[in-house]
C-alpha cells in the first residue's frame, strides 16, 4: 500500500541545455523555455490537487529557480526550501562546457553515452587549466558546504553522485518525509537518476536506460520503507514526454542540433 508520495523534479531547460553543452556545476540560469515549463509544472501539479510541505533543491541556480516558479504557479510561495550542493548536478569534469555533439564526433557517439549514462565511468577530472575551473571553485556557495573546498568532487561518475547524495537523502529528506510531509526534490538529470537508482533499486546496467526531460514531475508512491509500490508516473501528455525523452538522449548524437 501506499503510505508517502514524493515528487522528483529535473529543473527547467536551462541556456546550456538548449546550446546542447555540459552544464554541470556552472550556474546558468532557466531558458525562456525552462521557465514555461517550470510554469506549467506548478499549474499541472496544482490542478491535480498535489499539495507541498518541504521543497529541496541544489544550490545551482537552475533548480533553485525552478522551485521558486513551481511553488509561484501552486500558490506556495511560502513553503520552505532547503538547499544542498548534495543535490548538484553530476560533476561532468573536465567535459564541462563542452558540446555534446562535437564530443560525439570527435570520441564516437558510445564513448559520449559511456560519459553520460554508465554508472561507474567518470569523465576526465577538471583541472585549474580547465576555463570554468576558477569560476566554479572561487563562487563563495562552495564555501558553504558541509565539507571543506578541496574535497568538494573534480570528476564524478553516477555511483560518486549517489554516495554523497545518500547521506543528505537518509539523514535530512527521509525524516521530513516519514513525518508526513509532502516534498519535492527540484534537482537535475542525473541528481534525481541516482536517486531513482537507490530507491526503484535499478541494476548498474539499467539505470544507463533511464533518462529524465527537463520540468517533468516524477510521482514516486512509496511504502513505509520508502520502496515504491508502483513504477514511476511521468506527469503530463505522455506523447510529448516521450518526445522530450528522445531529445536529451540525442543529444549524444553527432548529427544532434546545436553542435
Ligand atoms: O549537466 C548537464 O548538462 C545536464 C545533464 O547532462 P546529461 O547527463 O543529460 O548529458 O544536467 P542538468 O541539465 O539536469 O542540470
Amino acid at each position: 500500500m501506499s503510505k508517502y508520495k514524493l515528487f522528483l523534479l529535473r529543473h527547467g531547460e536551462g541556456a546550456w541545455n538548449k546550446e546542447n553543452r555540459f552544464c554541470s556545476w556552472v550556474d546558468q540560469k532557466l531558458s525562456e523555455n525552462g521557465v514555461v515549463e517550470a510554469q506549467e509544472c506548478g499549474r499541472l501539479l496544482k490542478e491535480q490537487g498535489y499539495q507541498f510541505d518541504q521543497v529541496f533543491t541544489s544550490i545551482l541556480s537552475r533548480s533553485v529557480q525552478t522551485a521558486w516558479l513551481v511553488l509561484e504557479a501552486m500558490g506556495l510561495e511560502w513553503v520552505p526550501v532547503t538547499k544542498s550542493w548534495r543535490l548538484n548536478e553530476r560533476h561532468y569534469g573536465a567535459l564541462i562546457g563542452l558540446n555534446r555533439a562535437e564530443m560525439a564526433l570527435n570520441h564516437g557517439e558510445e564513448q559520449v553515452k559511456l560519459w553520460r549514462r554508465s554508472y561507474d565511468i567518470m569523465p576526465p577530472p577538471i583541472d585549474e587549466s580547465h576555463p570554468y575551473y576558477a569560476e566554479i571553485y572561487n563562487d563563495r556557495r562552495y564555501s558553504t558546504c558541509d565539507v571543506p573546498k578541496e574535497e568538494l568532487p573534480k570528476t564524478e561518475s553516477l555511483k560518486e553522485v549517489l554516495d554523497r547524495l545518500l547521506p543528505y537523502w537518509n539523514d535530512v529528506i527521509v525524516p521530513v518525509i516519514k513525518s508526513g510531509q509532502m516534498v519535492l526534490i527540484s534537482a537535475h538529470g542525473n541528481s534525481c537518476r541516482a536517486l531513482l537508482k537507490h530507491l526503484e533499486d535499478i541494476s548498474e546496467t539499467d539505470i544507463v536506460n533511464v533518462t529524465l526531460p527537463t520540468g517533468i514531475p516524477v510521482l514516486l508512491e512509496l511504502d513505509e520503507d520508502l520502496r515504491p509500490v508502483k513504477p514511476r508516473q511521468l506527469l503530463g501528455d505522455q506523447a510529448k514526454i516521450q518526445a522530450a525523452i528522445k531529445k536529451v538522449e540525442d543529444q549524444g548524437k553527432a548529427n544532434a542540433q546545436n553542435k
